[in-house]
């Protein structure tokens, strides 16, 4: 296509969001007109499942729950009164709870007020909170926010020993939507032992948002913490941000919850439409149904211009795959679906993989997210005329037009500034492309069957780890690694025992390894209390 006629198509396909100053630019996707037209019937389907979605219906028929993020914003479209009293409470609760923090109504024990903020989940309940607080964060917000993301006892010492001088006044906020994931409450366990090492009452320090009656809501009631937010069992993890996850988080460390929750609802406003042409998330479903065949043929390579919105690659990340990676489909045919997202930030990823991107295997369509706005206030130059704004802007469109000359599609989403009324848009924007995108392809877009086997398959190792220290501990003599499995009833699992033995002897566990090390099978193993 010579130079006018992409002029031309780019006008064609041009949307723009007045309300939000938001663009979208699909006009470097190379589908024609009898693709947009054969894609009709799907997109009728996917907006009447959308709308059924909206109103209530069991759209995630496997954990038999209504899919409700998108009344979170719009609490007059619940399909109850006490759905509806339920997220508006909260988000009171929340918002009175982030006030008395802030005027040390609330306060620590031993200290004129919090400080800190140590916020512990993962998946869902770590992403949306990481994403805005690097977003969205002030200069000096009322408490600076730390994540315990993982249960690594290293990566959780980093944390912990940042806070170490400032635990006084730090308040922990722990977020597991079902209360019994292994990471966060690990996480929990490992902060409260360091309170009480410093001899402070961990309960008057913490805080969680967790389903009603989960295991941890019961934990925290029980042992007195400051207070409890719920987490509502139609909101999947991935789609919480705007719920209790996200917002009590942002609030807490001063971020305008209310400007977010109206971002995504004058979203959800343009992506209602039944329309593809005038509907983004329609727009981007269409886009990546295109590239990938309907099968996610292509990755999508999530690249914000932009070094505050460098998670929200990571947060699409869960949220496409998580969504949309399905074995089956809502028939029961093996189908094997998603989109492969990965990303970092722009130009930065131009000195790393976007070589490959260029020139390499063409298996993947880029998102360029741009944002206008260098900074506040003006910027020096860097060279007569031109700032340094000037180069990431040229560096983005550079890019893009490299990339389409060597046919690799891509899509650009252009907003403003990084406010919390854009920070929510965006959210919305890609939360109904994954809900439309999942009706188009026909799975069921809000559960994780493939995430349960691993805790399940992890669940198993630890159990085999008990079975082996008791078999350890009663024997006096040294076993060769056979001998302990047998005795262990776990001759079938002889692999992973072997590396449970060379995990606790790595950290002088009891566990004494002997033998040649490059020989596992050679090896005997005894127990040294
Ligand atoms: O909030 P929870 O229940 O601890 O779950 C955390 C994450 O684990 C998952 O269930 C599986 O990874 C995610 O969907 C979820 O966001």
């Amino acid at each position: 296509m010579d130079a006018s006629a992409l002029w031309q198509r780019y006008q064609d396909w041009l949307y723009y969001h007045e309300g939000l100053g938001l663009y979208l630019d699909v006009s470097r996707v190379r589908f024609d007109d009898s693709f947009c037209t054969s894609m009709k019937p799907k997109f009728d389907k996917a907006f009447k499942d959308m709308e059924a979605l909206e109103g209530g219906a069991i759209m995630n028929p496997d954990e038999n729950r209504m899919v409700g993020h998108y009344w979170l914003r719009d609490p007059e479209i619940a399909p109850t009164p006490e759905i509806k009293q339920e997220i508006v409470s909260t988000l009171e609760k929340i918002e009175a709870f982030a006030k008395k923090v802030h005027t040390s109504q609330v306060k620590p024990p031993g200290a004129p007020k919090f400080t800190d903020l140590l916020s512990i989940g993962i998946g869902g309940s770590a992403l949306g909170p990481q994403f805005v607080a690097q977003a969205l964060t002030p200069d000096s917000p009322p408490l600076k926010i730390h994540f315990i993301d993982n249960t690594d006892p290293d990566g959780i010492d980093r944390v912990l020993g940042e806070l170490k001088d400032r635990l006084s006044s730090t308040l922990t906020l722990v977020i597991s939507k079902s209360g019994g994931t292994p990471e966060p409450s690990n996480g929990m366990k490992e902060a409260k032992h360091a309170y009480e090492t410093q001899g402070l009452d961990f309960s008057k320090h913490a805080i969680a948002t967790t389903g009603v009656g989960s295991k941890l809501d019961q934990l925290a009631k029980s042992e007195g913490w400051i207070d409890t937010f719920p987490m509502a069992d139609w909101v999947g993890g991935r789609t919480s941000e705007l719920s209790a996850v996200g917002l009590l988080p942002a609030a807490l460390q001063g971020i305008d919850v209310r400007a977010m929750l109206e971002g995504a609802k004058v979203m959800d406003g343009a992506t209602r439409k039944p329309d593809w042409k005038t509907n983004p998330s329609a727009l981007l479903a269409l886009s990546w149904y295109y590239v990938g065949n309907g099968k996610g043929e292509k990755d999508m390579v999530v690249l914000p211009y932009k070094d505050s919105l460098q998670v929200f690659s990571r947060y699409l990340q869960q949220l496409v795959m998580e969504s949309l990676g399905k074995e089956k489909d809502l028939d029961g045919n093996v189908v094997n679906q998603g989109i492969a997202v990965y990303g970092n930030k722009g130009s930065t990823d131009q000195h790393a993989y976007v070589q490959q991107l260029r020139d390499g295997v063409p298996n993947f369509f880029a998102t360029f997210i741009e944002v206008l706005q260098d900074r506040l206030g003006p910027s020096p130059e860097v060279e007569p005329n031109v700032t340094a704004g000037d180069y990431l802007s040229g560096f983005l469109q550079g890019t893009r037009q490299a990339l389409y000359e060597n046919q690799r599609d891509s899509i650009t989403i252009t907003i403003p500034e990084v406010t919390p009324r854009h920070v929510g848009a965006l959210i919305a924007l890609y939360e109904r492309a994954v809900s439309l995108y999942g009706f188009l392809v026909n799975i069921n877009a809000y559960h994780q069957p493939g995430v349960e086997a691993g805790k399940k398959a992890a669940a198993t190792v630890l159990n085999l780890q008990q079975d082996l220290l008791k078999v350890l501990k009663a024997e006096r003599t040294a076993l060769s690694l056979e001998a302990l499995v047998n005795k262990a009833g776990a001759s079938e699992n002889v692999e992973q025992a072997y590396k449970i033995l060379r995990h606790l002897a790595a950290n002088d566990r009891g566990v004494v390894l002997q033998g040649n090390l490059a020989q596992p099978a050679s090896l005997t193993i005894s127990y040294r209390a």
